[in-house]
């Protein structure tokens, strides 16, 4: 793993009490988190993918020169999915590491698109993600949802086939919540998409589209007036805009930070740089994200190790990064009123030790 994995900056108990605090994920992908064991497995089966077999070549292979080679790298990873049986293990092997982290409930970015456009079959795609669901719910007790995302660049096509495959209700999967826009932002005005949005939104999903995490806090305006964004992925230049930030303190619109994530895109220059402090300042809710763990050399229990130090937090204020997150997620009201009350049951245990 690189050098984002330990942050050396947190103290020792800090990190031990995040390894044991419950946590909720909201901005995760689904192929960005398949595992160096997943992926060099994986590239191993298909011997024409560039992608190295050796899980210590991954770590240099999973170094970005800039967003565009990121997008390259992850459509390699992308490439090693072929078949339903691929799918099924990935997705499971995800739920197994992200449990391993305590992460009670998580709402992983799926791009379906990419899949059968490559082509998995698409009924046989939904029965992978919903088998996979189902065991890591009953076998890890993590709890999984679907957000089904558009890759812009990929154009209204791709637009029109992810919603088809979100509100068709022969094939929309049961555990699905929530509808996005993924992929390179450049070039990629959000309005084109509004009227694939509006019918995900009259289907019932909510709408979680990335927004300025390479571009100006222009796109986070137009994904909350155009695609009605309840959540805003990234959001990373809305600290440039004050009448962004006030916006989205007054109406409570949560921004899903990824802070290495940012600096390994190259979104944001340096950790030190990132503009999670001024969210905070300025009252917008944040939640705390490893947006694609193993190619980005963290995972969720370093990321919240990162905000403890940008933030100055301690082990309460992270019991409220982590509540953030279940507060603003399309879980259910019981399921929320269980994973808060572990929060504060686990930090009140590790205060009084
Ligand atoms: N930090 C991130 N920021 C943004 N997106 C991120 C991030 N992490 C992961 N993603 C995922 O990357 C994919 C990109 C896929 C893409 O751009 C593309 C372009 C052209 C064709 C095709 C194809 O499949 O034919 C795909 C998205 O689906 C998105 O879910
Ligand atoms: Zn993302």
């Amino acid at each position: 793993m690189t050098e984002h994995l330990v942050d050396p900056h947190a103290s020792r108990d800090l990190k031990a009490f995040i390894a044991g605090l419950p946590k909720a994920e909201l901005h995760v992908h689904h192929v960005g988190s398949a595992s160096p064991r997943i992926v060099s497995e994986l590239a191993a089966r298909h011997p024409d993918s560039r992608v190295p077999t050796d899980p210590a070549a991954l770590v240099d292979y999973f170094t970005f020169t800039d967003f565009a080679h990121f997008i390259e790298v992850y459509l390699s990873v992308v490439d090693l999915i072929r078949t339903p049986e691929d799918v099924r293990l990935l997705t499971y092997e995800v739920a197994r590491d992200l449990a391993r982290q305590q992460v009670r409930y998580a709402e992983l970015t799926i791009t379906p698109f990419s899949s059968t456009r490559r082509g998995i079959d698409e009924r046989a795609f939904m029965d992978a993600i919903e088998d996979a669901r189902k065991s890591a719910e009953a076998e890890f007790g993590t709890v999984l949802r679907w957000c089904f995302d558009i890759p812009g660049e990929a154009g209204l096509e791709s637009a029109e086939e992810t919603v088809r495959l979100a509100t068709d209700d022969r094939l929309r999967p049961e555990g699905l919540v929530s509808f996005g826009l993924g992929g390179p932002e450049v070039g990629v005005p959000r309005p084109q998409f509004k009227p694939y949005f509006d019918r995900a939104i009259a289907a019932g999903l909510h709408s979680v589209p990335h927004a300025g995490e390479t571009t100006g806090p222009q796109t986070v305006w137009d994904a909350l007036t155009h695609l009605r964004a309840e959540r805003i992925g990234h959001g990373t230049s809305s600290a440039r805009d004050p009448k962004l930030l006030a916006h989205l303190a007054e109406h409570r619109i949560p921004l899903e930070v990824c802070p290495t994530s940012n600096i390994a895109t190259r979104a944001v220059t340096t950790l030190d740089e990132h503009p999670i402090k001024e969210f905070v300042q300025a009252g917008v809710i944040v939640t705390i994200n490893s947006d694609d763990p193993p190619m980005f050399g963290t995972d969720l229990d370093n990321e919240y190790a990162v905000a403890a130090r940008l933030l100055g937090l301690d082990e309460r204020g992270l019991a409220d990064l982590a509540k953030n997150a279940v507060d603003v997620s399309f879980l259910d009201p019981a399921g929320k009123a269980g994973i808060k009350g572990e929060i504060d049951t686990y930090t009140a245990a590790w205060l009084d030790r």
